[in-house]
């Protein structure tokens, strides 16, 4: 058992920070020797987010997922402090990376119902931007420890407490991960506060490597052992971790590797053992067998063994009974890979909770159908509407939109597009909202496309998003491709068209940079080429998708590639024929036709 020595306060006196405290409040001058610099440069932060410095008005995030690495790593930890301290008024704080509190320890009835008070609970977010000046925020905005004393907090409310954070950092990766926070009253503070919280942070950060060690030496074992024993090809994964043997580096192309890793991911989430045949994009056919490895991460920790059971066209009705299927989370979408998935879970959660909420990924990768799909879940009701930053009355649109108290959801679309000044705009626009209603906010999604991976400038809209959620391309879900064209095909052609397999396998093995937007437009495009119902056959795909690159193409290229499908086609498929009209020799087009990747 230990007693922290709680001696006075060494950081100035309180009626000096308190004074200038309230010089910056009312935009009197502030001296540098009144208050500390990097208390100041938080003050001004918390004024820039417009926070109201006269109380702490905290959104409730989320269920804090205590099964994070985090906090299992830190449960001993915290609990052998807790018992240290033996019934103290201290208060032992851990956070995630974004300032979310996870779990809170106070023996002090007292001092546990003023935190409850000022919602330093479970499940709220002490970031800076939404506590303004604090322990937690601060220390995590800095990156180092931080101690916040008295009238040093930015929130009224929280004048009574000091509290001492320290980021702690992730043994092998050096990043950030989460904070931990040791909390008392003002009066009670003292210096050893942060040496405490600084030596809990070291305890934490040896508490994970040594789980991260026995996790990683029991992923490696399973993989040696089966890799040993057997011929196929075997992967072992985790949560940032991907192994795989000589086999299987040979056998599997990218596609089929992300194909294999969807499959696997669905069913170790299910967490038991499970075995599926499915066609990879390359059309060869494989059973998948999965199972979770003990000592692995919370749920995705598991050995892959890949077992090939024929190539194109050969496959049995048994081999067509796919996995068990989880079913599309969202309304109105298909889709199951685990990539698809988890960005719909994010979407559903962030909808269900009202938190705000970045859409970000390529063009095309269904932003805005996740939003309206979460919305449509979860508030299927309540009206949506949809505004473009690109579109010629915006201002004016999104004024309008937030005028109406009746909105339920509003999606921001192509928040790139918005230049500095309206981005001021929508800040503005989106703050007023937030004081007017604060407590019926509409749920507000941003939907961002970064050009070329470049993210935007948007200043400080973005501080007003929580939470972003990344939209996978749709070459990281290539077998989603199978589901989202009858889905398609369905609505556009009303059920008269079909894909025939061969067409599908062409479909799979196409980059599609445009993503399910581009597989749709494509689609229409065949089927308002095809007048008769049927299967649509490989020859019915536009040119560019009849040829499949290694690389991309210069627009040049492209354009060859396609004037050679087409006489290709015209010839029936004569590759002597189709040089001829094209006025090339015949080694000229063998030799394009492998480059282009021509099928
Ligand atoms: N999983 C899915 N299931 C069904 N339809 C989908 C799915 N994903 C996308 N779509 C459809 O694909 C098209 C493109 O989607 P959407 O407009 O949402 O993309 P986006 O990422 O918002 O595009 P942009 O980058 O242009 O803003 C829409 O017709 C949408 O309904």
């Amino acid at each position: 058992m230990w007693r922290i020595a709680l001696v006075s306060n060494q950081w100035g006196g309180p009626m000096d920070v308190a004074k200038a405290r309230l010089n910056f409040l009312t935009l009197e001058p502030v001296g540098s020797s009144d208050v500390r610099p990097s208390i100041l440069a938080s003050w001004v932060r918390s004024q820039h987010f417009k926070l109201p410095p006269d109380r702490i008005a905290l959104p409730y995030i989320s269920d804090p997922d205590l099964e994070l690495p985090l906090s299992r790593s830190a449960r001993p930890v915290l609990q052998q402090l807790h018992e240290n301290l033996d019934g103290q008024a201290i208060s032992i704080i851990l956070t995630d990376r974004s300032g979310l509190v996870l779990q809170r320890l106070t023996a002090d009835a007292g001092l546990g119902r003023y935190l409850d008070k000022v919602h330093l609970a479970p499940g709220f977010s002490y970031a800076e931007e939404f506590a303004g000046t604090n322990g937690i925020g601060t220390a995590l905005e800095g990156g180092g420890p931080m101690h916040v004393f008295g009238h040093e907090h930015y929130a009224e409310d929280l004048e009574e407490l000091a509290c001492a954070g320290v980021p702690i950092k992730h043994p092998i990766t050096g990043k950030t991960v989460g904070a931990i926070d040791l909390t008392c009253w003002r009066k009670d503070a003292g210096s050893l506060l942060i040496a405490l919280a600084k030596t809990t942070a070291d305890n934490i950060r040896a508490a994970m490597l040594a789980d991260s060690s026995t996790r990683e030496l029991a992923l490696l074992q399973a993989y040696r052992n089966s890799s040993r024993r057997l011929g196929d090809m075997v992967m072992v994964v985790d949560d940032d971790l991907l192994m795989m043997n000589a086999q299987a580096r040979q056998f599997l192309d990218a596609a089929d590797q992300r194909a294999v890793l969807g499959y696997a991911g669905e069913s170790l989430a299910r967490g038991t053992a499970d075995s599926v045949a499915a066609e990879l994009p390359s059309g060869t056919w494989v059973r998948i067998s999965c199972r979770p490895v003990e000592g692995g991460a919370h749920g995705t920790a598991g050995l892959i063994q890949v077992t090939v059971l024929g190539t194109d066209g050969d496959q049995t009705p048994a081999m067509v009974s796919h996995r068990p299927p989880s079913r599309p989370l969202l309304p109105g979408l298909v889709g199951r890979s685990a990539a698809w998935l988890g960005s719909s879970r994010e979407a559903d959660n962030a909808c269900r909770a009202r938190q705000w909420v970045v859409l970000t990924g390529e063009r095309g990768v269904g932003k805005v159908a996740l939003a309206r799909a979460a919305h449509q879940q979860n508030d299927a009701g309540g009206p949506l509407r949809v505004v473009d930053a690109a579109a010629a009355g915006f201002a004016l649109e999104l004024e309008a939109e937030l005028a109406d108290d009746t909105l339920h959801t509003l999606v921001i679309r192509h928040a790139e597009r918005l230049d500095a000044r309206m981005v001021d705009f929508t800040v503005d626009t989106l703050y007023g909202v937030l004081e007017r209603r604060p407590s019926s906010l509409p749920w507000v999604v941003l939907t961002l496309t970064p050009d070329d991976g470049e993210a935007p400038d948007l200043g400080d809209l973005l501080t007003l998003f929580p939470l972003t959620v990344d939209v996978p391309p749709l070459r990281h879900h290539i077998e989603d491709v199978r589901e989202l064209v009858p889905y398609f095909l369905d609505r556009l052609s009303h059920g008269e068209l079909s894909c025939g397999p061969d067409t599908m396998r062409q479909l799979m093995r196409s980059p599609w940079p445009g993503n399910t937007a581009e597989l749709c437009h494509v689609l229409q495009q065949v089927v308002a080429r095809r007048r008769r119902a049927g299967v649509i056959a490989p020859g019915d795909l536009p040119a560019r998708v009849q040829a499949i690159s290694r690389r991309s193409l210069s627009q040049l290229e492209a354009l060859e590639r396609d004037a050679i499908i087409r006489s290709l086609l015209a010839n029936d498929g004569h590759k002597g024929r189709a040089a001829k009209s094209l006025g090339m020799s015949r080694a000229t087009i063998y030799r394009k036709i492998h480059d282009y990747g021509i099928q």
